[in-house]
């Protein structure tokens, strides 16, 4: 009981922790490559990416028409790959984590399990960069891909970059997402092995049997539901990043936690803090989940 009493207040604590670490390095931290703080240009993003998205918008674009334009990975599992960034975006966003991660400023763990890494809300990369990636091109690519997980009506969202390099992290332990849909862009470098790996759909890690496996491609993005167990190979050589984007829907998790599948009993937080909201949201038939 006591230790549960400590978990509470420790995460209570992590919202102002956070919000803390972003005002100390909106003041004064320097950016090595100051252009990733420029608002998202189209000219960052690879052509296919930009294409899958402006069909996504067009009249009568319908999810048989945007798979024609994406890689299916897995039609079972629902996974699919497009390339997301150009190479010199990768090139540069990659310097400037580095530049970021060799810096004295305060960095926060990217989630319970990766060690290093980066949380770009709190080095100000949220605004420019990842709601207008999650508004302007993900939503409507999700919405076809994804109608029965909220991929229409996502408004929140979790981003960082994971890192594995040898002496620090090098793998990632089964396990599924606090999201209902993830994209996960590989940024480089040049690396072998870390192939990520999926299971079935909030399936025990423990029956874990014959997983596909899915290698990275460096620029593109892998699209997967949140509930879809997963992890990730060990690196064999060279260092791995891998930017990670947890879309939240707050109309599926007001009314079913992912991670622990019953109806959530929230506290106020910051910012967009785990992606929950106390407003009424259109509501999704949660049962079309499981
Ligand atoms: O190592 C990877 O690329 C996967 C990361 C991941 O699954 C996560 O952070 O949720
Ligand atoms: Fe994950």
């Amino acid at each position: 009981m006591v230790e549960l009493e400590q978990e509470v207040e420790r995460r209570q604590r992590l919202g102002p922790e956070s919000a803390a670490r972003k005002a100390l390095i909106a003041s004064s931290y320097h950016p090595a490559r100051p252009e990733v703080y420029d608002s998202l240009q189209d000219a960052a993003l690879a052509p296919e990416f930009l294409a899958v998205a402006e069909y996504s918008v067009s009249p009568g674009a319908d999810l048989k028409g945007l798979l024609q334009r994406l890689e299916t990975v897995s039609e079972e599992k629902r996974i699919y790959r497009v390339p997301v960034f150009t190479a010199p975006f990768c090139q540069a966003l990659l310097e400037e984590l580095e530049h970021f991660e060799q810096s004295d400023m305060p960095k926060g763990r990217p989630n319970t399990m990766n060690n290093y890494g980066v949380l770009l809300h709190e080095l100000g990369l949220d605004e420019p960069l990842m709601t207008p990636l999650r508004e302007r091109f993900l939503q409507p690519v999700m919405a076809l891909l994804y109608p029965d997980c909220g991929g229409g009506q996502l408004d929140s969202h979790r981003a960082f970059v994971v890192k594995y390099a040898p002496g620090q992290d090098l793998e990632l332990g089964c396990h599924y997402d606090n999201a209902e849909l993830t994209l996960n862009v590989a940024l480089g470098k040049v690396f072998t092995g870390g192939a990520l790996y999926f299971g079935g759909l909030f399936q025990a890690p423990a029956a874990l049997t014959e997983p596909l496996e899915v290698e990275h491609v460096v620029g593109q993005g892998v699209l997967h539901r949140g509930g879809q167990l997963h992890g990730a190979r060990p690196l064999g050589t060279g260092e791995r990043w891998n930017l990670v984007v947890w879309l939240r829907a707050s109309a599926v998790r007001n009314r079913l936690c992912p991670m622990c599948r019953c109806e959530p009993d929230l506290v106020d937080d910051e910012g967009f803090s785990d992606g929950f909201t106390r407003e009424e949201p259109t509501t999704v038939d949660v049962c079309a989940l499981t």
